[in-house]
């Protein structure tokens, strides 16, 4: 299987507080890569410095054999943990800034993905609740035919029936040649449309095995391991 993204020694200080450390990772298309670790352990760390927003300290990326830059962002499709879209802007507004910024950006995917949602495209997005803003803006992001895209906490505050569609329609249909990297704490939800998992410790890698790796080897779900792993 061919690496998508690949990390050398990538290492991220914040000051003296070293956030991400040593970091060794080679991710390949084709995966649903799920990003796990307890709170703080550089997860969002290390999916901003590969989008490209933070630079790291030490260390390298390579993403479609390119590091980092207007190349790259071409190419991965990020997803943040907060909002991106303006208060007052509409869906079918937001939909068309898409395409005039993004050339690998699918329109009728995107308004079908929404309508199947329910997502009314006349609607400002200030007058939505926080599940649907998730929906819209994992449609956007869902929406660009890209090689990596890199989803931190996507569906949080969706409920369980509509995380079911995200989950085995959205995230399980993207592009066979990308690697879709979810950073989350909703375990036992993803689990079923994870191939591989990556779990980081204190910005130190701790496993990065197949989901069914995980289940020979240990009889256990992901869930568990990562309760037994990082228990309090
Ligand atoms: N801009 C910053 N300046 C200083 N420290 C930071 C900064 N951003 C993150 N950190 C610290 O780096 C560590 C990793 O943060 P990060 O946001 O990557 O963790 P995370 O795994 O995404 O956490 P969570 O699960 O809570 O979202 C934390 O200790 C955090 O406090």
């Amino acid at each position: 299987m061919e690496t998508v993204l690949q990390t050398y020694g990538l290492t991220k200080q914040y000051g003296s507080f070293t956030a991400l450390s040593n970091l060794d990772l080679a991710l390949e298309r084709g995966k649903i890569i799920g990003l796990l670790g307890p709170n703080g352990s550089g997860k969002t760390t290390f999916i901003k410095l590969c989008c490209g927003l933070i630079k790291p300290t030490a260390g390298d990326i390579l993403i479609c054999g390119m590091p980092i830059g207007v190349e790259t962002k071409k190419v991965v499709s990020y997803l943040p943990d907060r909002n991106f879209i303006p208060d007052d802007m509409k869906v079918n507004e937001m939909i068309r800034f898409f395409q005039d910024f993004y050339s690998n950006f699918n329109v009728a995917k995107a308004q079908d993905m929404m309508n199947r949602l329910g997502i009314n495209p006349a609607a400002k997005f200030k007058t939505m609740s926080k599940g649907t803003k998730e929906k819209v803006q994992l449609c956007l992001v869902m929406s660009r035919e890209a090689d990596v895209y890199l989803l931190d906490e996507p569906i949080a505050g969706v409920d369980p029936a509509a995380r079911d569609y995200i989950l085995n329609t959205i995230i399980s249909n993207y592009n066979e040649r990308a690697a879709v990297v979810i950073s989350t704490h909703l375990i036992a939800d993803i689990e079923p449309v994870l191939d591989d998992v990556v779990m980081i410790q204190n910005g130190m890698l701790r496993l990065h095995k197949s989901v069914d790796a995980i289940h020979n080897e240990t009889g256990k779900s992901v869930d568990q391991l990562f309760r037994e792993v990082y228990r309090c």
